[in-house]
């Protein structure tokens, strides 16, 4: 498995875009709202893996209720896998517990599941899988 990115919340995309484009010396390549996720999201390439910031399009966003009670940062960890459904079934034979087992369709094209960070040692955990 690879790290294929790293959430970030952050209460303003807007002024994080313009600090992260300075950090990286590189433009986002795409933003994307996923409103059942209550997110709108800015992708970074970093090498072979990926920023992803995340700020809050509802009251009710995860990333809301986050930074409400933690303030900005990491916020998750996404690997990418090749099969989502067999990393599932593995994974729950393993004792991991997840949020929703169901992939959702996720931003920039992918298939994505949540682990809950209270089985990943405090972590909130992504699994995706490019779209077939
Ligand atoms: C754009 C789509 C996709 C992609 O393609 O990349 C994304 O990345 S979407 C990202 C946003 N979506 C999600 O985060 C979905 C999964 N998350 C959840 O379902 C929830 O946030 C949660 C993890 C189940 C927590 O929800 P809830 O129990 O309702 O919230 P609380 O605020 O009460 O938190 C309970 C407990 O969990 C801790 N917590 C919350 N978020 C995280 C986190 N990101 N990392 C680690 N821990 C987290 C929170 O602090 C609470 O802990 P205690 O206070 O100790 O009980
Ligand atoms: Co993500």
């Amino acid at each position: 498995m690879k790290i294929e990115h790293l959430g970030i919340a952050v209460k303003s995309l807007e002024n994080a875009d313009l600090l992260f484009s300075k950090l990286l010396g590189a433009e986002p390549y795409k933003h994307e709202t996923v409103e059942r996720e209550g997110v709108t999201t800015s992708f970074y390439k970093t090498g072979e893996s990926k920023i992803e910031l995340l700020e809050a399009s509802n009251a009710e966003s995860p990333i809301a209720k986050f930074i409400e009670k933690r303030g900005e940062g990491i916020h998750h960890i996404a690997l990418g896998v090749e099969n989502i459904a067999k990393e599932v079934e593995r994974l729950k034979k393993e004792g991991f517990i997840f949020i929703s087992e169901e992939p959702k369709e996720g931003a920039d094209n992918k298939l994505v599941v949540f682990l809950h960070p209270k089985s990943t040692n405090g972590v909130l955990v992504e699994l995706c899988q490019e779209k077939p």
